[in-house]
């Protein structure tokens, strides 16, 4: 598929300043992911568990992917590398154009603030706040302008098409719309690249398809390059590329454009 000849798009306005390089706004030329011969062992000696054992993979544009897998396959170690949230034991994870065994831990934050937007199977949402100011977190952990922070939570909203729910309390929702806050909390940062991982693991059949359907919708209208490890058979249906991990090896990967790109 071929990428878009011009930078991608920000409906969700610019991107923050800050010290760091500003990471969130890399060239489109530049693979939001990269990763090779990336390994991750949990523990040592008789007992390690070899959780990743080799991954290559490119992903870049506005693509849905999903990663499949047996439970214990290392989907989750996946997700959390490529995230910053864990650090691979060995080859070189790139974020953005960015090696993340090169950045310090607080780089690492950084990184995860301005390019990863995450999702989780339990929403994760605070269940005093509403909806608008669940979205609205990240950005007062930013000390964003009170007046961009509710423009900006209107449109994350709006992208979730939640929008008529703002007032509401996560109880007050069902599993399906507390999953779509959830979505515009990790949308409001303008990330390149969504993780989600078993997004839909809580709702229902058709819920989880009305939740994908809009995460595919999203993929498209804000360019982002979105990775959701999941399950479910019928969400691949929705995905640009599917990619199978097994016993901590990629065995699909046709990501990124060129044929094979990044496969092992
Ligand atoms: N913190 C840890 N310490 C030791 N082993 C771990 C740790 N986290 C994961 N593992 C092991 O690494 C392997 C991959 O786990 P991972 O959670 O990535 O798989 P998964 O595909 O996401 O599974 P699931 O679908 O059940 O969530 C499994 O064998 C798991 O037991």
């Amino acid at each position: 598929m071929p990428e878009p000849a011009a930078g991608r798009t920000a409906p969700l306005a610019p991107g923050p300043a800050g010290a760091t390089p500003p990471v969130g706004t890399a060239p489109v030329e530049t693979p939001v992911v990269e990763l090779r011969a990336v390994t991750r062992v949990y523990g040592n000696g008789r007992t390690a568990v070899h959780a990743l054992r080799g991954v290559d993979m490119t992903l870049r544009g506005a693509k849905l992917i999903v990663v499949r897998g047996r439970s214990g396959s290392g989907k989750t170690t996946l997700l959390n590398i490529i995230g910053g949230l864990d650090l691979a034991t060995g080859g070189t994870v790139r974020v953005a154009g960015r090696d993340l065994a090169g950045l310090s831990e607080r780089e690492r934050v950084l990184m995860r603030r301005d390019t990863v937007g995450f999702v989780f199977q339990s929403f994760g949402l605070i269940p005093f706040l509403s909806a608008a100011e669940n979205v609205g977190v990240p950005l007062r952990i930013t000390n964003t302008d009170p007046a961009e922070r509710d423009q900006r939570v209107q449109r994350a909203l709006e992208l979730v098409g939640l929008a008529g729910h703002a007032a509401h309390r996560p109880a007050e929702l069902s599993g399906g719309q507390q999953q779509r806050v959830a979505i515009a909390r990790a949308l409001v940062q303008r990330p390149r690249l969504l993780i989600a991982d078993e997004p839909t693991g809580h709702l229902d059949a058709e819920t989880a398809l009305q939740v994908m359907r809009r995460l595919r919708g999203i993929v498209d209208g804000e360019h982002l390059t979105a990775l959701v490890a999941t399950h479910d058979r019928q969400l691949t249906d929705l995905a640009d590329e599917v990619l199978d991990l097994r016993d901590g090896k990629l065995l699909v990967a046709q990501v990124g454009g060129g044929p094979q790109d990044g496969a092992t």
